[in-house]
């Protein structure tokens, strides 16, 4: 089966390849549709995101499509960056100068208070667009300066008390494991491999 990764982001594509692999199932991502124009994300939610992405793309392609809609919700910001993560510094979506806006809001704030959670938000659309869903989320605190060259977005400011480690300084695997995509992923193998097999059934 051919499932399309609603998304332009590689951190997500590169983790949920690994996190699907071992499923038998071709991945495409939005690379492999130059012909899509940007999708408007104008949701007030992850979930009304993820289904706007992944039934534009389900629609545009005919394919089962995943889509992750994501982000970062701290505490004494009352929830942001939330649904503007990706563009909290701007229209531009620059990464840098998001994670400047974030420390710099949070100067002065003591290490117990930057309380913070990863949240994401899946959407799996099957041939007819019907959307199945599935969350997941991941505690941690935001450093006070960036740690770590590995993951994206926000992973360098991103601390695991229980690792010592940010987001950007575990590997792969780990981050996988526990990070809220993972969680979100887990929770859409057994509608992925009910998929699969409905699609090989129609090809018979
Ligand atoms: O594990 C993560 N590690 C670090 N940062 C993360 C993570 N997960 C989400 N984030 C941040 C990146 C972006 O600022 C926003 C997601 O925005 P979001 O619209 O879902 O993704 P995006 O625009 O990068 O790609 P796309 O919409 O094509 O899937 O939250
Ligand atoms: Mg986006």
């Amino acid at each position: 089966m051919k499932l399309v990764l609603a998304t332009k982001n590689e951190g997500k594509i590169k983790e949920m390849t690994e996190l699907l692999a071992g499923q038998d199932i071709e991945i495409l991502s939005l690379a492999d549709f130059p012909e899509i124009e940007e999708i408007v994300e104008d949701g007030e939610t992850f979930r009304e995101n993820a289904i706007i992405k992944a039934t534009e793309v389900c629609m545009q392609t005919g394919l089962p499509t995943l889509a992750d809609d994501s982000g970062l919700e701290v505490d004494c910001l009352e929830g942001l960056p939330g649904v503007y993560s990706a563009r909290f510094a701007g229209e531009e979506r620059d990464n840098s100068a998001n994670k400047k806006k974030l420390l710099e809001l949070l100067e002065g704030v003591p290490a117990e208070e930057r309380t913070a959670r990863f949240k994401c938000i899946i959407a799996v659309a099957d041939t007819d667009c019907f959307v199945y869903i599935s969350e997941g989320t991941c505690e941690g605190l935001i450093t006070s300066e960036e740690r770590g060259d590995g993951g994206f977005g926000y992973d360098p400011l991103f601390y695991l008390p229980e690792y010592d480690k940010t987001f950007a300084e575990l590997d792969l695997e780990t981050k996988n494991k526990i990070s809220h995509r993972g969680k979100a992923l887990a929770g859409v193998l057994d509608i992925l491999s009910d998929l699969k097999k409905m699609m090989e059934e129609e090809e018979e």
